[in-house]
């Protein structure tokens, strides 16, 4: 939708014009700078500073402009320039391919700003900065393609001298990392790109059909690779690369070393939203937040929350049960799961699964806001003013602000009422008597003086986010295959009957509630939340084999990993039948002769705990991640994922409805975790057994 602009925006026009030329004055300087040097000291070779533009005009020819805006015609290189021009000095294989790369960048950057420029005088304010974006996802394709087609194509002259300047160097090690780790892991995957240098790091370069990568499906796209390329391999974008490791072993070696390890580009997505909370946290404060946000989630409060949990399930049962038209299931359990943590969190009732309010609303957004900049390859929102040009910046920032007010009243009324309580003493509260059994008001008792109100705002937020969405999924996910499986569904339905019947839910009755918890479980390991985690290496270190890779992969400093937990989850060496839902596997042990390296499953692993974990699985199954920074939430997750689950099932049956009528129209989409594509839309039958 268009929405004119209050005020014809001069100064933001001011603003793009002037980027513009500053982009064109910049992208002219980068490329005739090269030329220059290079007729210089080629005298006799007939080369222009056209000439130097040649290798981008191709790559930005193929990039489509979304708004009516024409693009310079294409000139093709070789008509122009021979090749033979291009040969350069004995140190030289002599091709121009490494320029692609900024002269793309930059080709790109300038056609956006034009783009934007003209948008803004058109008024078109919601488009405006969309030409970004699309390029950033073409582009990104692009770049892939062109590491393929430039392969081998060999570097110019000057390569060599580059890595000469101070900037390009790496630190020391045990020191933190600089710019100059980055760009020697650009050198290194530039030669073995460019010039078919053997990989520093050992691994296969992926290259091949890129359309689940950019389709908004990446944890796809990085299973067919993992099947053509093995479980270490690496993606590149241009020279930019991510180790993408899908074997169990290494897994579990790169999560229990969590000091050789940060969150790498999570961090610096998520530090705007969540401050030093305990995802983005530096390793200092992710040891004290760590250490002192454990305590909170004990026993005795899991107990109090268990009943929340069926409170608030059951008042979403009863709104349900007077909708007689469809209703999307995974927008359902999204509202149950806000609310559940905002109870739990801040003792704050959201009643999102009941009406509309602006606090809704900005939460909702700002749990979208986190999710879509996790999936956005330009942090943009980190240009000057892009909080008053963009319009869902500037959403996000009034959003923030809302919260934050929220959160900042939340602090002030538990500081109020503060009841100092030693440590040792949680587990002897009576939490059934407090009006507020938050885990706010319980850090706010055992806080000590260094603890300051940002600190506590950036820990409720993390756990806000942490907690909503990834528990939604699972429940979502669960409804999705049992409808799929009649008979099962009656199985799990028989089995709530049975232990639960209409009551609300207690700590002993989840016990009972074993295939219930089971379908949560297999449902994370179909759908992992998130289905990669991320990773940056701090020092040089080599990776172990693990159990199916080929190699020892040896890793620089500032390597970004991807973990691809999907693809561990869904390997049918660990996992006979991967792609089908079957909850009761976890209750049969499983080894696989052919891989010894690995234990196997083992149901007696998990014994005495409330699901099928890392340890009983060898980590072939890791729903909330391992190690150190291993998921705070996790039983409070079950639990609530349980509780939800038994209410449900308890009190309606299911039936797949329009829009999508059939299973496959569900579809998948990744954000920070996998949701559907076009929701869960479900016609709900209420029960006769059920009260
Ligand atoms: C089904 C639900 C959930 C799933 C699948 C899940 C999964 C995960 C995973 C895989 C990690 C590790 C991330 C990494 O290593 O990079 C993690 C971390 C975390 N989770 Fe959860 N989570 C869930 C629910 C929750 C809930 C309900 C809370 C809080 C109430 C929570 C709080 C956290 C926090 C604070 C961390 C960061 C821990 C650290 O870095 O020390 N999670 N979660």
């Amino acid at each position: 939708m268009q929405r004119p602009l209050a005020d014809p925006a001069p100064r933001a026009r001011l603003l793009c014009a002037v980027a513009l030329l500053g982009v064109a004055l910049y992208s002219a300087a980068t490329l005739a700078a090269p030329a220059v040097l290079y007729t210089t000291q080629q005298a006799a070779r007939p080369v222009s500073v056209a000439g130097a533009l040649l290798p981008a005009a191709p790559l930005a020819a193929q990039i489509p402009p979304p708004t009516p805006v024409t693009l310079s015609t294409p000139v093709p290189g070789d008509a122009l320039i021979p090749r033979s021009a291009l040969q350069a000095g004995p140190n030289s294989t002599g091709s121009w391919a490494p320029f692609a790369l900024p002269a793309a960048v930059l080709t790109a950057l300038s056609a956006s700003a034009l783009i934007i420029w003209r948008n803004l005088v058109g008024r078109r304010r919601e488009e405006a900065l969309q030409p970004l974006a699309m390029f950033a996802a073409e582009g990104a394709r692009k770049i892939v393609d062109q590491n393929v087609a430039n392969k081998g194509k060999g570097l110019p002259f000057w390569w060599q001298y580059v890595w000469q300047l101070p900037f390009t160097q790496s630190g020391p090690r045990g020191t933190p990392l600089v710019a100059g780790d980055t760009m020697q892991i650009f050198k290194h995957n530039i030669e073995q790109i460019y010039a078919d240098m053997p990989s520093v790091d050992g691994a296969p370069l992926a290259e091949g059909d890129l359309s689940d990568l950019t389709d908004g499906t990446m944890f796809k796209g990085l299973k067919r690779y993992f099947e053509n390329f093995g479980s270490v391999y690496k993606l590149c974008f241009g020279p930019k690369s991510f180790i993408v490791v899908s074997d169990p072993l290494i897994a579990k070696w790169i999560l229990t070393n969590n000091q050789c390890f940060d969150k790498g580009v999570l961090a610096e997505i998520l530090e705007d939203i969540m401050g030093k909370g305990l995802i983005p946290a530096d390793p200092e404060t992710w040891k004290t937040r760590r250490r002192a946000l454990s305590p909170a989630f004990h026993k005795a409060w899991l107990d109090r929350m268990t009943q929340d949990f069926g409170r608030l399930s059951l008042r979403m049962c009863e709104k349900l049960k007077g909708t007689t038209q469809a209703v999307d299931m995974e927008e359902r359990f999204g509202s149950l799961a806000l609310d559940i943590i905002g109870k739990a969190v801040f003792n704050y009732d959201f009643q999102s699964s009941m009406k509309e309010s602006a606090v809704v609303k900005a939460a909702i957004s700002t749990l979208k806001e986190a999710e879509h900049r996790s999936m956005t390859p330009l942090p943009y929102w980190k240009l000057p003013l892009a909080d008053v040009v963009v319009p869902r910046q500037a959403d996000f920032k009034r959003n923030m602000a809302l919260i934050n007010d929220q959160l900042n009243l939340a602090i002030a009324s538990a500081l109020k009422n503060r009841d100092p309580a030693d440590i040792a003493d949680l587990e002897a509260r009576d939490y059934d008597e407090m009006d507020n059994p938050s885990l706010l008001r319980i850090l706010v008792d055992m806080r000590g003086e260094e603890t300051t109100n940002q600190q506590l705002r950036d820990d409720l937020i993390t756990l806000l986010i942490a907690g909503h969405e990834t528990t939604a999924s699972a429940l979502t996910w669960a409804i999705f295959e049992l409808t799929q499986q009649p008979e099962l569904l009656r199985r799990v339905q028989r089995e709530v009957d049975e232990v639960l019947g209409d009551r609300l839910p207690t700590m002993d009755d989840i016990r009972g509630l074993l295939l219930c918890r089971l379908c949560i479980a297999e449902s994370l390991r179909m759908y992992p939340e998130p289905p990669l985690l991320i990773r940056r290496v701090l020092d040089d270190l080599t990776l172990p084999k693990g159990a199916t890779a080929k190699f020892e992969a040896t890793l620089k400093r500032a390597t970004d990993i991807f973990l691809a937990i999907y693809n561990i989850h869904h390997d049918g060496r660990f996992w006979p039948n991967p792609d089908f839902y079957d909850p009761e596997r976890f209750l049969r042990p499983y080894k696989n002769p052919e891989i010894p390296e690995w234990k196997g499953y083992d149901p007696e692993g998990w014994k005495g705990r409330l699901y099928p974990d890392e340890v009983s699985s060898d980590y072939a199954f890791m729903p909330f991640g391992a190690g150190p920074r291993r998921c705070l939430g996790d039983v409070f997750a079950t639990l609530e994922g349980t509780v939800a689950l038994a209410m449900v099932l308890r009190r309606f049956d299911f039936a797949f409805a329009a829009p999508t009528a059939q299973p496959d129209q569900v579809g998948m989409a990744t954000g920070a975790t996998i949701h559907t594509r076009n929701g869960l839309w479900m016609t709900l039958t209420p029960r006769a057994t059920a009260a």
